[in-house]
């Protein structure tokens, strides 16, 4: 597989405060990455060193297979980026900042520049409003803009510091719909987040920041894995154990958690002891669990929803 971003031991130091600890990102093609850490783990002072924009203290970047920030011509007309904020002309309508945008950087073809702004309004959802001027738009009418812009030059990796901020549940739901959707295209997407529900429904591979140091990183299927057990729901825990003595795990309520990653075996034994079973599932970890495991008590700033 290849790797899109990589980073090797890097580190940045803003006087006493080390905003970057070491960290090793590996984010390959076909990936949504999703970088999770609590408000100030040092997620933005990553993404900003990623594009070039903040030089690190000690470390490499390698965005797209060549070192950054020296390849940063080449490389960053291929990569679409919405950091933090995404700063616009207030007096001009949101697709003259789009215009504005791609004429500034390299790589944006004059001649289907009408037509890529006309394309990645309709798809933000800010099709009919292009022609307003962007003083009297939404916080989230801007941050859509801001991805607007970073779809612009149709990039092969998405780079987006906290994406759905300032959206409220409906363009948050819009924005995900449009991730998965440049993904199946074939984009890889890394985005920063402090919502575990936000990456835990969009990612395929998730880093976990804990300030300033990334605790964990791996494939959402395998931190999510089963983990060898069944919960078994009934209304009968008692029964449950009774009949499968030496197998429960632990109790609560009606959920019983057995040995075995065999439910239709655990089913089997059960009804044909005559003991009433409602549900039946292996049991899997959820990423709120793995990350409280990895990052300890200070996880308890990344939000759950
Ligand atoms: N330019 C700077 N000068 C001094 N300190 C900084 C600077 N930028 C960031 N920091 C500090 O580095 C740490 C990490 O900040 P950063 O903005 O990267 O975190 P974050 O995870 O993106 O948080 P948030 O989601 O709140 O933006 C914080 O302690 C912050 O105060």
């Amino acid at each position: 597989m290849t790797s899109v971003i990589v980073t090797r031991g890097l580190v940045k130091q803003y006087g006493r405060v080390r905003a970057v600890d070491g960290i090793d990102l590996d984010v390959r093609a076909g990936d949504v990455y999703g970088f999770l850490g609590a408000n100030g783990s040092g997620k933005t002072t990553t993404v900003r060193m990623l594009l070039g924009l903040v030089l690190p203290t000690r470390g490499e970047v390698e965005l797209l297979g060549e070192r950054m920030p020296r390849a940063g011509r080449r490389v960053l007309p291929r990569v679409g980026a919405l950091v933090e904020g995404p700063a616009h002309h207030r007096h001009l309508s949101g697709a003259a900042n789009l215009a504005l945008l791609d004429a500034a950087g390299p790589g944006g073809s004059r001649r289907t520049r009408r037509r890529r702004i006309a394309e990645v309004l309709d798809q933000v959802g800010l099709g009919g409003v292009g022609r307003r001027k962007v003083g009297a738009y939404s916080l989230g009418m801007r941050q859509r803009l801001g991805l607007a812009g970073a779809l612009l030059r149709r990039p092969e990796l998405l780079v987006l510091d906290e994406p759905t901020n300032g959206l409220d549940p409906q363009g948050i739901a819009e924005v995900r719909a449009l991730l998965l959707d440049l993904h199946r295209g074939g984009t890889t997407v890394f985005l920063s987040s402090h919502l575990l529900a936000e990456v835990e429904q969009l990612c395929s591979r998730v880093g976990v920041l804990d300030r300033g140091r990334l605790v964990l990183q791996d494939e959402m299927a395998s931190l999510t894995a089963p983990t060898g057990a069944t919960v078994v729901e009934t209304p009968a825990p008692e029964r449950v154990r009774a009949v499968l003595d030496g197998r429960v795990l632990g109790a609560e309520g009606g959920r019983v958690v057995v040995r075995g990653t065999d439910p239709a075996e655990v089913n089997a034994l059960l009804v044909g002891a005559g003991v009433p079973v409602r549900g039946l599932a292996l049991q899997r970890p959820t990423l709120e669990e793995v990350v409280l495991a990895a990052a300890g008590t200070s996880a308890d700033r990344v939000e759950r929803a």
